[in-house]
């Protein structure tokens, strides 16, 4: 069966990777990117004109990093950022600038989301720590109305990785590429509703490795 963790344990196992193996932070980034872009190219999903709806925090950072990886193969992506450029995590500010050299659009959120054929989710992952309302929620609906699938990195944006229940508005993805493990949310009965087919993406974070000298 497939091993699950809550959110404590895989904030846990990011961070012993980082500070104490020594893995640095965009590493795993662009693991968890690379391993996510695998599954939107061979999936079955229309890479036609594919949004990539992007938070602020880490988890918008990973959507960044798929976007690059779409544009250098010559997909046409453009980001929407829900916050403003200069308000993101330090990896994500990373992720803006590489996106910038390659000139992909990226333009304010908003409900518009006509022609799109796939919309990337990487708007909250394990960090969210509150309902989802206001125009978040406004965004989650209009991602829900879309016509286009939609691939949620790491966590259905909404979905409380730790119970499988929804917090507020909530993503239902047509698939969700997470991170080193399962989480403990995924594999309930409502859960799944959200995340849609499930792939697990090894980024090189492993819990237990600690190896007595
Ligand atoms: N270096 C790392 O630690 C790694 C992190 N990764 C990604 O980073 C994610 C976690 O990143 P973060 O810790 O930055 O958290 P998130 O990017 O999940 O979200 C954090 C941001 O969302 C805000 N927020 C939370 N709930 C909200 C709500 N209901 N309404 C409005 N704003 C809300 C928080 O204030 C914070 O600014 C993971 O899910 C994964 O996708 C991966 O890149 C793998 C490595
Ligand atoms: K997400």
């Amino acid at each position: 069966m497939t091993r699950t963790v809550s959110i404590a344990q895989a904030r846990q196992g990011d961070s012993h990777t980082i500070k104490e193996v020594g893995i640095p932070s965009l590493v795993l980034m662009e693991r968890a990117a690379l391993g996510a872009t695998g599954r939107l190219l061979n999936g079955d999903f229309d890479l036609t004109n594919v949004l990539v709806f992007a938070g602020t925090g880490n988890n918008g950072g990973d959507g960044l990093a798929i976007a690059r990886m779409l544009h250098v193969r010559d997909i046409k992506v453009t980001v929407m950022l829900t916050g403003s450029e200069d308000r993101t995590s330090t990896e994500t500010a990373q992720q803006l600038k590489s996106l910038h050299y390659y000139q992909i659009p990226v333009i304010p959120a908003s409900t518009n989301l006509a022609g799109y054929t796939t919309i990337v989710d990487a708007i909250f992952g394990v960090g969210l720590d509150r309902p989802v309302g206001g125009k978040f929620a406004d965004w989650v609906n209009a991602i829900n109305a879309s016509s286009a699938k939609v691939f949620s990195v790491d966590v259905p944006s909404g979905l409380n990785a730790d119970t499988g229940e929804p917090q507020g508005a909530t993503v239902k993805a047509t698939a969700t590429s997470t991170f080193a493990y399962a989480k403990n949310g995924f594999v309930t009965a409502q859960g799944k509703q959200y995340t849609g087919e499930l792939f697990v993406e090894d980024i090189g974070v492993y819990l237990d490795d600690h190896y007595e000298g």
